[in-house]
């Protein structure tokens, strides 16, 4: 017994190397197609070895992304290694799904298009709010691709631009694959399949559509059928069966599901590819559906009994489907004629064979509606899983007729992926849970495999430099140190692999929805596009069959295929009511059960490859070992995913409570401004130096109720405030602390005279500072409007105890009609009150004591009230700076005029300080009240 493992653990661990390409493939696809430039080596960066990597597989991964791309471009060009194997990259194409709705777009979209290859990707959380707090790994990213195809792309482009030159390729031999990945409902099926309209037909149709048309009078007898992955044998008569292309009678009508009958079933595209006219060709479709890491053949789901109807359950009123997991087997070495690479296939898959392009179309939509079907009983949408469409081309040549050894299968899947959204984002419990798990970790599989098939082919390429360097290579060496490519973590990258391993092109279409669909799903997409872009796959026409005996029917090499061992029925019985009250059915039509065999576990029976079981022993344990470290990886990756969205969320909640602090703290400053200056100008009132006789005179202004009552709704709230923010001292410490000298002072204000004040009647006594009966009503006039003019009046006052000569000047604010404004009594009473004054220059105030008046009043402010009633604070210096300003002395006609003018500019009356106040309330209550 040899001790080579077996094909399927050695296939795993086959990564695509220049050096594992034979001589004959290499010199087959050099003929077949014109020679092409060298590629250049791949970065020859060190890359540790990380096959296991979870998480969006990190630094690589993203460096992948943001790296410029210097790869071939948008044109096919491939490469040879010095080994003449010649590699492409995968293809890939991004898609942009229009806007949707009807309205005007709500957002705009984070994709922008650069060019016809580049895209830009900008977080919009980070345009909408800049300073936002936010973690934001790559918030703005060029992304490359072979080709991008913006929103308004019609269908037909878009076939003959991505998916015409692989049609091309299988029908001349060579294997394709082209799967479509994207976020949900970022236009996938619309992609694959196609919409209602006319001309929205999609990849799948017009692809049958092309090769139908290109093998019009070129079809083959169908002696053989294809087996396997490329495998051939004969035919026998159940092949000549015409496909199933109408539903299970009463299948569709219990579950209200139709077939699809769109317009876009008359889209026939007519292009018609040129080919060798010494081929014939025969068509075969199968069509598998992956899901929840089980396989299932679409075109095999509903088992008929003898009637040809579907089946009653035991209890006669249900509806009995049944459906069966499929095993995926390795193809056996022996099954090509010079691969050295194989793949898996999908065991007991059906394939039927199709003679035209219509009736290959009618059972792929019933493969559709079997999707679907299932996808109800299931309770999940039918994007939950992979959905796989394989279209085998049997071509022999015509002078070869009878030699199935002359027979080339070449094959072409297409795929469509579930949905790329991420655990976190659906919500899932339960069966829904397991199954986003699924999803998620076939899809995580996949890009896996990229990674680590990129990560060895720059290995090998690196090596590949130094042997050009040194001249020497040791293969074995850099064979040794490629990582095991984990394709046997998912269904799908097994029922894939071949596709990398093997001899294929590849393309992926990234469809992305920038609209509806969040910027991360799509950011995530976008990274796995990146990262595809970078693996290597080899575009080799596929081998030549091996049939020996004659081309007997057979399984595999020498030996009669037996029939296929029927698995235990280990089946699980899924039974859902989709009907009953309410639903308007009655409740015995919509009872249906399912039963979904488990695989069977005959996987091994196929096996060519002797087996040496401890060889064999030793590689499940590695692979035991390998699955149980990526789940641990799968759920720390999960659990990280989650404690940083949660941490995001906190420190964003924190950022927003100290914004909302500092602003609040913010307008308390503004507003304790305000109030001391209030408070300031209150004073000056209040000793009289400021404001008329009229106005002490007058009943206590509302406005200053007002004022207190504002400082103590400022009290109040800073109170509050420091309760809020943890502030642990009591409030009367607060209050000492945080408020203005003359918090807690307002009511005082009205009932005792301020120290302040105090201080300026102790060094001005009354009688002595109040103005002649003729100055007195000069200055009335003045001080009724301009709270300047009181300044004014107020230092003149003193200026006069002090023998000032600005007398004079003062007497230019005579103004009747300013000092009407205050009524005929208003100025009656303060005159009648008003004492002569006997001494003025009798009773000079002490230098010092004046100029502690004058420090006192020059370290005031003037809170005055423009016409266009904005507050204005203006240092009472600066009214002294421009009155003593020599302009003072250029006639006095100019003079008034101008003071006038000043004057007229600081009015403050008594509507407009209460404006003020009122706006100053505004402001309160819009920025949250200090009230709280
Ligand atoms: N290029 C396009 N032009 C017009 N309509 C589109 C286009 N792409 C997608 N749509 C529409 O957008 C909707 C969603 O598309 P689709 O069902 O193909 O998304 P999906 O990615 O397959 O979603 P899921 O993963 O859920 O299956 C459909 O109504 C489809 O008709």
């Amino acid at each position: 017994m040899s001790t080579q493992p077996r094909a399927a653990t050695r296939a795993s661990t086959r990564a695509k190397t220049s050096t594992v390409a034979s001589s004959t493939r290499a010199t087959r696809a050099t003929a077949s197609k014109p020679a092409t430039a060298t590629r250049p080596a791949p970065a020859a960066k060190k890359t540790t070895r990380k096959p296991l990597v979870s998480r969006d597989n990190t630094a690589d991964f993203v460096a992948a992304a943001a790296k410029p791309v210097s790869k071939p471009k948008t044109t096919r060009k491939a490469c040879t290694t010095d080994e003449d194997t010649e590699l492409e990259p995968i293809m890939a194409y991004l898609r942009i799904r229009p806007d949707l709705s009807e309205d005007e777009p709500t957002s705009s979209p984070y994709l922008l298009p650069l060019s016809d290859t580049s895209v830009r990707m900008r977080d919009p959380n980070d345009q909408q709010n800049p300073s936002r707090f936010r973690v934001s790994t790559t918030p703005s990213s060029i992304y490359t691709f072979s080709h991008i195809f913006p929103p308004r792309t019609s269908q037909s482009d878009f076939f003959t631009k991505t998916t015409l030159p692989l049609v091309r390729d299988v029908l001349q031999g060579q294997n394709g694959l082209l799967f479509a990945y994207g976020a949900t409902n970022s236009g996938k099926t619309y992609t694959m399949q196609g919409g209602a309209s006319a001309g929205s037909a999609g990849i799948l149709p017009r692809s049958l559509d092309v090769i139908f048309n290109s093998i019009e009078g070129l079809h083959g007898s169908g002696k053989y059928r294809p087996v396997r992955l490329q495998g051939v044998e004969l035919a026998d008569k159940t092949d000549s069966v015409p496909p199933p292309v109408t539903p299970e009678p009463g299948l569709a009508e219990v579950l209200g599901l139709h077939m699809d009958h769109s317009a876009s079933d008359a889209d026939i595209d007519p292009t018609v590819l040129k080919l060798d006219r010494n081929y014939e060709y025969t068509i075969w479709i199968s069509y598998a559906e992956i899901y929840n890491e089980k396989v299932y053949d679409l075109l095999d789901s509903v088992q008929q009994d003898s009637a040809g109807g579907i089946p009653r359950s035991n209890s006669g009123k249900s509806l009995l489907l049944t459906r069966k997991a499929l095993s995926l087997k390795p193809s056996p070495l022996s099954d090509s004629v010079d691969s050295g690479i194989t793949g898996k296939y999908i065991s007991g898959l059906r394939q039927f064979r199709v003679h035209s392009a219509s009736q290959a179309k009618a059972l792929v939509k019933l493969g559709q509606l079997h999707r679907r079907v299932f996808g109800t009983l299931a309770n999940r949408e039918s994007s939950r899983s992979h959905g796989m469409v394989i279209i085998k081309v049997v071509r022999g040549h015509r002078g070869e007729r009878d030699d199935p050894t002359a027979l080339q299968i070449a094959r072409l899947t297409l795929v469509d992926l579930a949905g790329s959204e991420r655990t976190k984002h659906t919500h899932t419990t339960g069966e829904r849970l397991r199954e986003a798990g699924n999803i998620n970790k076939s899809l995580m599989v996949l890009g896996q495999c990229m990674e680590v098939l990129r990560s060895n082919q720059r290995k090998v390429a690196a090596s590949l430099a130094q042997e050009d360097a040194d001249g020497r290579m040791d293969t074995r060496e850099v064979k040794r140190g490629l990582a095991v490519v984990p394709f046997r973590h998912s269904k799908l990258t097994e029922a894939l692999m071949d596709y990398f391993v093997g001899d294929a092109r590849a393309v992926m279409i990234v469809n992305v929805n920038p609209y509806d669909t969040g910027y991360d799903e799509n950011s995530h997409v976008m990274k796995f596009a990146a990262l595809a872009r970078e693996v290597y796959v080899t575009p080799a026409p596929a081998p030549l069959q091996r049939v020996p005996g004659g081309g007997k029917a057979q399984g595999s090499a020498g030996k009669h295929s037996p029939p296929e061992a029927t698995p235990k029925p280990r089946s699980r019985k899924v039974t859902i009511s989709t009907g009953g009250p309410g639903s308007g059915k009655k409740p015995s039509e919509a009872v249906l059960e399912v039963l979904e065999e488990d695989e069977g576990d005959a996987e091994e029976s196929e096996d060519d490859e002797p087996i040496n079981p401890l060889v064999d022993a030793l590689f499940d344990e590695i692979e035991d070992l390998r699955m149980q470290l990526f789940e641990s990886e799968m759920r720390c990756a999960i659990i990280e995913a989650e404690v940083r969205e949660e941490v995001i969320h906190e420190m964003e909640e924190r950022m927003a409570t100290m914004e909302k602090m500092y602003a609040r703290r913010l307008m308390n400053e503004v507003a304790q401004n305000e109030l001391k200056t209030d408070a300031k100008i209150d004073m000056l009132h209040q000793s009289g130096l400021f404001g008329s006789p009229v106005k002490r005179a007058r009943p206590p202004s509302p406005i200053r109720h007002d004022d207190i009552a504002e400082q103590e709704d400022v009290e109040m709230s800073l109170v509050e405030y420091g309760t809020a923010d943890d502030m642990t001292s009591d409030d009367e410490s607060d209050r000492g602390r945080s408020l203005s000298p003359l918090a807690g002072k307002s009511r005082p204000v009205k009932q005792e005279t301020p120290r302040i004040i105090r201080e300026v009647r102790e060094f001005v006594p009354d009688p002595p500072m109040l103005p002649s009966d003729t100055e007195e009503a000069e200055l009335t006039e003045s001080e009724d409007g301009t709270m300047s003019s009181e300044a004014d009046a107020a230092s003149d006052s003193v200026s006069a105890t002090t023998g000032s000569e600005e007398e004079s000047d003062d007497a230019d604010y005579d103004d009747e009609e300013e000092a009407d404004e205050w009524g005929p009594s208003a100025g009656k009473t303060p005159r009648a009150k008003a004492k002569p004054v006997p001494q003025r220059a009798a009773s000079p105030i002490p230098a010092p004591h004046v100029s502690k008046l004058e420090r006192v009043m020059r370290n005031m402010t003037l809170r005055t009230v423009d016409p266009d009633d904005s507050v204005v604070v203006v240092p009472v210096k600066k009214f002294r700076e421009r009155k003593e300003s020599p302009e003072h002395d250029i006639g006095a006609a100019t003079q008034k005029k101008k003071k006038r003018q000043l004057a007229k500019k600081a009015i403050v009356t008594e509507e407009e300080i209460e404006r003020a106040v009122a706006k100053k309330d505004n402001v309160r209550r819009t920025t949250g009240g200090f009230r709280g």
